[in-house]
């Protein structure tokens, strides 16, 4: 017969190996491991043992099942005293166990044998096992940890009460059901983190051998020490218990962890699975098998007056809005007593975290709910999810102008997108190109966005701001005066005989060139004259804001009448609202007739005095110098009359009448100081000019220190050469002046870019059609003199009523860059014909946009000019430059013919361009190329600074230095006029 080993022996009592050990190490008998085996009489010593402590068992667990059935009113039927077969040793060990576990259970202990269950029976049992003490390990965990788990019968607490120490407080458990409520709600009063997750064991420890007192720790609550434990559940929790770390278990698991799986299935309670040995009790209350929910229900049964508050724990409702509503057992309202260690606000948060979740499933829904109330405050405010609002777009701030890419920015729009709206709208930018505040408007508008213009701080209106003037301190000043009048009617002439000098014998040919002005003194009082070349520099300065005269003196030669510039004098002077006295000179003349002139100025509404009107006329002679003190008289009345005045004790300011380079000196500019002083160190600044006045000369050449109102001085100083009608001005402050000059020379640049129109046979139709051109000027390069004269009458012919061609220049040989230069300032064309500009002369072509036309037939020369004219020019297609080379070498094959080494000077030769042969500037050939090689090699193209060999088709004559010139012709969109 095999011997029994030692776990064997152990697996069939349901024991442990090592107390198997013990036992028979406690009879003498030494094993050395759980493989040992065991002598047949020993096993049979061993099971006599166990068989007579499990008969006691069985004895002692029939008393208690009975008394259990009795309590709860249900027949017993699954006692153990049903079960009297003997020979079923192991089952009956097996529901003992289960019995004393519950047991033990409820006292928070975690035996898991029937051996610790005898333990903690009494002390007859205890003999048995001696050496194993009780295992600490589950009575020193937390409370947490050996609380009952849910469903647990309190089979143990009805059938020991001689266990509970507090006799009187049993009923509490026993309470009938209307009870309850009080209970649950002391229940769900309490803070979620403050419940433990499992009832704390009440009658466990008190069924435990151990005395009270050894667990209670004198500086815990009472209600934790032993006596506490007799106390109803609500009530016996301890105040300020750590919060529950993570989500609590909505229902209490039968089996947490740590616990030995036979426990877990001798809880009494399977979750879906076939009824234990308590499940057989709720079964008898009408409960098949259940899960969670049904578990609740079965706490809540009335045959549960026994169950504390384990079902509350477990099923805590979550605190709800909707509370106001709901008995006082589910509302979550807390007496401040009841929540010693709720935290002010913690019922809010538990609500804003409940709207947060409300909130959230609300917008995942699709069902943003907006808040009609007044929002609550404190800490649930920063856990709500605020419903999404519209973004709404702010204006779009522009300034004076602004780039794509800016706008693009204000806008949140990409720059492509904006290019392309556009382009759409007709304007066609780069991302940094910049479109002005009309066109930035209407795009953003287009956008739906609201548009803010805010311009920056105007420097220059700021410096331009006349200062309020104090009338005491105004000064009379002396009167500026104009000479004005038609050409040759005795203007300087005049100005001479006043000043008593002869300007007139140093001017180059007798005419007045720059703006003179000059001062002089009658009876005491100074006049101011400035002559001026005609009506245009007049208006040029009036154009730039200067009003620079109080009177105009209109010059009438009284043998020639009205002229048109006189009239055109009459118009500028009115429009000014300058007074006007007539100086009707050339009096001495013959065929003077001063009064036919009256005649003709009241015909442009000018009325001499003596005619009953308000004009002054004057007759003079300025070569006799006849009536020219009558005249300053009159100027003099009229000044007094308009009460000229200044404050010569403020900067000056004033207007620059003209202005030049002087090799010596600089930049010299003559000023008029129209009010203030200007002085030496003075800053001054007069349009893009800055400078510090250096030195000060008046109108005689004479030094000055300082210039009052109405003197015109010459200024050495500035650092750049003023335009006349500039306004100029002393400045305080320099460095506003060094700004306001930058900004004033990039728009002057930018000016010059836009406005700078040259001429051009393509658009010359458009430009006679706006009136900005009524003269065609052409400068003609033929290879020979012949050439230049037939083209220069052929073209002169050409002349229409709106536009007349004027040759300015004609000449033989290679354009040059004379040529262009010229072009350039008298804004005309070149034609060349059989010739070609040279390197410099189309580098200065391209730069100064001069339009340079090449033919090699003056009949197409003649038809495209005449197109142009007309607007018939067609320029579908052009010619476009490839590159030069130059003919190095000369070598001459009899089958192929003569082949040029070349050198490629710019740009490339391409084997399929037109190539034209070009000798000292003159066209000799133009064709096509026969081959183009590198070294043996046909190649398409070669680049600039490489040799090749060619030749050419059906030309031969080629020589040494020779250019050849390859082109292509590229067809131009043409473009409605
Ligand atoms: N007989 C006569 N000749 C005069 C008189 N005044 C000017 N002249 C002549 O007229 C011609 C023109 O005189 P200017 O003083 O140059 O005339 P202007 O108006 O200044 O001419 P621009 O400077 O070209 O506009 C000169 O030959 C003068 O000698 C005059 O009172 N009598």
């Amino acid at each position: 017969m095999v011997k029994k080993r030692v776990h064997e022996l152990a697996k069939e009592l349901n024991i442990e190996s090592k107390e198997i050990i013990k036992k028979l190490s406690q009879m003498g008998i030494e094993v050395k491991s759980h493989m040992s085996t065991i002598e047949d009489k020993d096993v049979g010593e061993i099971l006599r043992q166990y068989r007579k402590a499990g008969q006691a068992d069985e004895k002692k667990v029939s008393e208690r099942t009975s008394k259990v059935s009795e309590t709860r009113g249900a027949p017993n039927a699954a006692a153990p005293t049903a079960r009297e077969s003997k020979g079923d040793l192991r089952r009956d060990k097996e529901k003992n166990a289960l019995d004393a576990k519950k047991t033990d259970k409820n006292r928070g202990t975690q035996s898991g044998s029937r051996h610790r269950t005898d333990y903690n029976r009494g002390p007859g049992l205890v003999d048995r096992v001696p050496s194993r003490p009780p295992d600490r390990r589950f009575q020193e965990k937390p409370p947490e940890k050996q609380a009952r788990p849910w469903g647990a019968p309190k089979v143990e607490q009805q059938t020991k009460p001689k266990m509970v120490e507090s006799p009187p407080e049993r009923p509490k458990f026993d309470k009938p059901q209307q009870d309850r409520p009080l209970q649950e709600k002391r229940q769900l009063e309490r803070p979620l983190a403050e419940q433990p997750a499992m009832p704390k064991p009440t009658q466990g420890r008190t069924g435990q051998t151990r005395p009270q007192g050894e667990h209670a720790r004198p500086d815990r609550p009472f209600h934790e020490r032993g006596q506490g434990q007799t106390k109803p559940q609500p009530q016996g929790r301890t105040p300020g218990t750590a919060p529950q770390q993570g989500p609590t278990p909505r229902y209490p698991r039968q089996g947490g962890p740590g616990r030995p799986q036979d426990q877990r299935s001798a809880g009494g309670f399977r979750p879906g699975g076939g009824p234990a040995v308590t499940g057989a009790r709720v079964g008898e209350r009408g409960a098949a098998p259940m899960g969670p929910s049904d578990r609740r229900v079965f706490d809540r049964g009335p045959g549960t007056a026994a169950k504390p508050r384990t079902d509350q724990q477990a099923i805590r409702p979550m605190a709800r809005p909707d509370d106001k509503g709901r008995p006082a057992l589910l509302q979550t309202k807390t007496p401040d007593k009841q929540k010693p260690v709720s935290k002010p606000g913690a019922q809010k948060t538990a609500k804003g975290r409940y709207e947060k979740r409300s909130a959230i499933a609300e917008h995942a829904e699709g069902k943003l709910r907006h808040r009609t109330g007044p929002r609550k405050k404190g800490p649930a405010k920063s856990h709500e999810i605020k419903p999404l609002q519209p973004v709404e777009k702010k204006p779009v701030i522009l300034g004076e102008s602004t780039t794509v890419q800016e706008l693009s920015l204000k806008m949140h729009k990409g720059p492509a997108e904006l290019i392309k709206k556009l382009l759409s709208m007709g304007v066609m930018v780069t991302i940094n190109q910049e479109i002005d505040t009309d066109t930035a408007l209407i795009l953003a508008e287009e956008y739906g966005y609201e548009v803010e213009i805010k311009l920056p701080v105007d420097l220059e209106a700021q410096l331009m701001q006349e200062p309020e003037e104090d009338s005491a301190l105004l000064q009379t000043r002396p009167c500026v005066v104009t000479v004005m009048g038609h050409v040759d009617h005795g203007k300087t002439s005049l100005l001479d005989a006043i000043r008593e000098t002869n300007v007139t014998a140093t001017e180059a040919g007798g005419i007045t060139q720059h703006i003179g002005a000059y001062q002089v003194e009658h009876n005491g009082k100074k006049i101011t004259f400035v002559d001026t070349p005609g009506h245009e520099a007049f208006t040029a300065m009036r154009a730039r804001g200067a009003q620079v005269t109080d009177i105009a003196i209109l010059v009438v030669a009284a043998d020639d009448g009205v002229m048109p510039q006189t009239i055109e004098a009459i118009n500028h002077s009115k429009d000014a609202k300058v007074p006007i006295i007539v100086a009707i000179n050339k009096i001495d003349k013959p065929g003077a007739n001063p009064d036919r002139v009256k005649q003709e100025l009241t015909e442009h509404g000018l009325v001499a005095e003596e005619w009953g009107g308000d004009t002054i006329c004057v007759n003079v002679s300025a070569i006799k110098r006849e009536g020219l003190t009558d005249l300053l008289e009159m100027i003099l009345l009229v000044a007094e009359v308009s009460e000229l005045k200044a404050n010569q004790n403020r900067p000056a300011r004033g207007t620059v009448i003209e202005a030049e380079l002087d090799k010596a000196r600089g930049p010299v500019a003559n000023v008029l100081v129209q009010n203030g002083s200007l002085n030496i160190g003075d800053t001054i600044i007069a349009g893009a000019a800055l400078g510090r006045v250096r030195a000060m000369m008046d109108d005689k050449g004479r030094r000055i220190k300082k210039a009052g109102p109405s003197t015109p001085v010459e200024v050495i100083g500035f650092s750049d050469v003023p335009l006349a009608g500039d306004i100029f001005m002393a400045v305080e402050d320099e460095k506003l002046a060094r700004t306001i000059v930058a900004r004033r020379q990039t728009k002057k640049r930018e000016e010059e870019l836009k406005t700078t129109t040259r001429v051009s046979l393509e658009d010359l139709f458009k430009h006679i059609q706006e009136g900005q051109i009524k003269e065609l000027g052409i400068i003609v390069k033929a290879d020979v003199q012949g050439s230049v004269e037939a083209l220069r009458q052929a073209l002169e012919r050409l002349n229409t009523g709106e536009v007349k061609v004027n040759i300015i220049h004609g000449g033989v040989g290679a354009i040059s860059e004379t040529d262009i230069m010229f072009a350039s300032a008298s804004n005309a064309i070149i034609i060349g014909f059989n010739v070609r500009p040279d390197v410099n002369a189309r580098k200065a072509a391209e730069s100064e946009k001069v339009d340079v036309r090449l033919y090699r037939v003056i009949y197409d020369a003649i038809e495209d000019v005449k197109a142009a004219m007309s607007g018939l020019l067609d320029p579908e297609y052009k010619e476009v430059m490839l590159g030069r080379a130059e003919i190095r070498k000369i070598f001459r094959a009899s089958k192929i013919g003569t082949i040029a080494g070349c050198y490629v000077l710019e740009g490339k030769l391409e084997r399929d361009a037109g190539v034209r042969v070009v000798r000292d500037g003159i066209v000799v050939h133009e064709g096509k190329l026969d081959s183009l090689k590198r070294f043996k090699d046909d190649v398409k193209e070669v680049v600039q600074g490489y040799e090749c060999g060619l030749a050419l088709e059906k030309f031969n004559e080629i020589k040494e230095g020779d250019i050849i010139e390859a082109f292509s012709i590229e067809a131009i969109k043409r473009e409605l006029s």
